[in-house]
């Protein structure tokens, strides 16, 4: 079993008891009757490259990275030091997240909010908007076609962007396929969970124009978002080099600041 297997049998069970406790037709209920989304594609389509800040506790590949004692608080100092977008993580079992995570950060922040979990139902992404999420990730290795094009097409009909992660060509092929427009390169292999920087540069010049690329992991600094930038992003996802610096807001600051800097590449669109 790989890593994304287990993680995903974990997802599966929890789902299960969540679904046995509230009814799939109470959550589309409550969630018709939430504010609507916030627009994703303006914040990330504004000048320079954009910083997505994740709430991020543990991971399956370092175990615990951060205490996070306040998500709020955190997420309210990625705010104040210009990310753009926020990421909570609402997986349990192998990132330490929860929806409470994300509804803390919710009631904390005015920018959009991204749901990241490994989402395999409908019923995730109508509680994704009940709790007030903007984006949802869908992981093209986590999916069969069918569930990524279904996925995809209720994410959008509630409003909200599907951020559509990708690890290979083929992936990003799929991506497309579905009709993605947000489309996420992660530097790591959700089966062996190695990191390669490079993927992104060998993937997103392949993509359409008016596809907005984002970079997702590994970035530890200025240095990895102009690299990024070099290659075509929009926007880099960053969790466990915030979470660890000792100085999250001084941390995003350095990278915002990176992204609109008039030497930083700008995304060719
Ligand atoms: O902590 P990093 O290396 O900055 O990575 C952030 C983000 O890309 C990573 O958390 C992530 C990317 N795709 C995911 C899918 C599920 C869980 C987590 C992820």
């Amino acid at each position: 079993m790989t890593v994304l297997e287990a993680i995903l049998e974990g997802v599966r069970e929890d789902l299960a008891e969540r679904e046995a406790a509230t009814p799939f037709e109470t959550i589309k209920e409550q969630a018709s009757k939430v504010a609507p989304p916030l627009d994703v594609m303006a914040a990330l389509r504004a000048p320079g490259v954009g910083v997505i800040a994740e709430v991020k506790r543990r991971s399956p590949s370092k175990g615990a990275l951060a205490e996070i004692a306040d998500p709020a608080a955190l997420a309210a100092q990625y705010e104040s030091a210009g990310a753009r977008v926020i990421s909570v993580l609402t997986e349990r079992r192998r990132f330490g997240g929860s929806l409470a995570d994300f509804d803390a950060v919710r009631a904390a922040v005015r920018i959009p909010l991204l749901r990241k979990d490994f989402i395999i139902s409908p019923y995730q992404v109508h509680e994704a908007r009940l709790h007030g999420a903007d984006l949802v990730l869908l992981i093209v290795a986590a999916l069969e076609q069918n569930a990524l094009v279904s996925l995809l097409d209720r994410v959008e009909s509630l409003g909200m962007t599907a951020l559509v992660e990708v690890h290979t060509a083929e992936e990003a092929d799929r991506a497309l396929e579905a009709g993605a427009s947000v489309i996420g390169i992660n530097a790591r292999n959700l089966h062996t969970l190695e990191v390669d920087r490079d993927v992104f540069g060998r993937i997103a010049p392949g993509l359409p124009h008016d596809v907005l690329k984002i970079a997702e992991s590994g970035v530890r600094g200025p240095g990895d978002l102009m690299a990024y930038a070099g290659a075509g992003a929009d926007a880099v996802l960053v969790g466990e080099g915030l979470v660890t610096s000792g100085d999250p807001r001084a941390a995003v600051n350095q990278l915002v600041t990176a992204g609109s800097h008039p030497a930083c590449p700008r995304p060719s669109r």
